[in-house]
């Protein structure tokens, strides 16, 4: 999988080339990526990337020709190793929704050639001319697009196979196995007592159903609780057996 970042600022996707399983996936090659600076695009000698906007109003945009220019060297440098076009994604408040679901789509394609906005956002025409999709993270003010584009390449890679090893894909499997979409139970570690702190006796037993049981008992129960949205979803798609409809029964009264 390819991923393509054009981005004011490459050093921010150390982030995930730099450290953890990411990181190592890249040095292993199960995945690659190029960052790509609009400021290169430039044909002035100020490199200007940016402009006051027309009708006015606070900030700057993004100028087209710089973003178009690092498009086209993106898309041309794919053509020139063989590799599939991939689609061109601008990171926006705008944007669809990214989930977990759209994690496994974008896996199953080439991979993306992610646009990161700065300032009050980028040129409308570039938008029309060359982004073929608009994704975001979620509702909230971010001071660019590199801090959504983070996170949906981290899912991804994830996702890769050989990235995680058994131990790490747990967390992975859960969410979609294990948990099947509900959120994970509560973890602990050693020490047995801390600060007088027990931990749970169930997970003390050794018993292996008596402890998938309680963990399941505490996932639904902090589903319910925080994101009942999800319960529904689990039962919608079927994914919840008679013991845990039994234990929601009782929660809910
Ligand atoms: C109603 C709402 C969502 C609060 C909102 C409304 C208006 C503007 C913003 C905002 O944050 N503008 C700044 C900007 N954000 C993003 O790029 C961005 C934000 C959130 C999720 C994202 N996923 O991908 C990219 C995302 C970065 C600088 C370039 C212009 C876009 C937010």
């Amino acid at each position: 999988m390819r991923f393509d970042a054009i981005t004011l600022f490459p050093e921010i996707f150390a982030g995930i080339t730099g450290h953890g399983v990411t990181s190592r996936a890249l040095s292993q090659g199960l995945w690659s990526f190029h960052a790509w600076n609009p400021r290169d695009y430039t044909q002035d000698v100020h490199r200007t990337v940016d402009d006051r906007p027309y009708g006015g109003g606070p900030g700057m945009v993004m100028m087209a020709a710089p973003l178009e220019a690092a498009v086209r060297d993106v898309q041309a440098d794919r053509e020139r190793l063989g590799q599939p076009r991939g689609q061109v994604v601008l990171l926006s408040p705008t944007g669809r929704r990214f989930d977990q679901s759209a994690a496994a789509q974008w896996i199953a394609g080439p991979g993306k050639i992610l646009v990161c906005g700065r300032y009050e956002g980028v040129d409308q025409r570039f938008v029309d001319r060359c982004v073929d999709e608009e994704w975001s993270l979620g509702d909230f003010v971010l001071s660019g697009g590199e801090l959504a584009a983070l996170p949906m390449m981290d899912a991804c890679v994830r996702l890769l196979p050989g990235v995680l090893n058994d131990d790490q894909s747990a967390l992975q499997d859960s969410f979609h196995v294990n948990l099947d979409g509900l959120l994970d139970s509560p973890h602990y570690t050693r020490p047995e007592i801390y600060d007088g702190e027990a931990v749970p006796e169930a997970l003390l037993s050794g018993h292996h159903a008596r402890i998938a049981r309680w963990r399941r008992d505490q996932s639904l129960r902090l589903t319910l609780a925080r994101r009942p949205e999800l319960i529904e979803q689990a039962r919608r798609d079927g994914r919840l057996d008679k013991a845990d409809e039994k234990l929601l029964l009782g929660l809910q009264g």
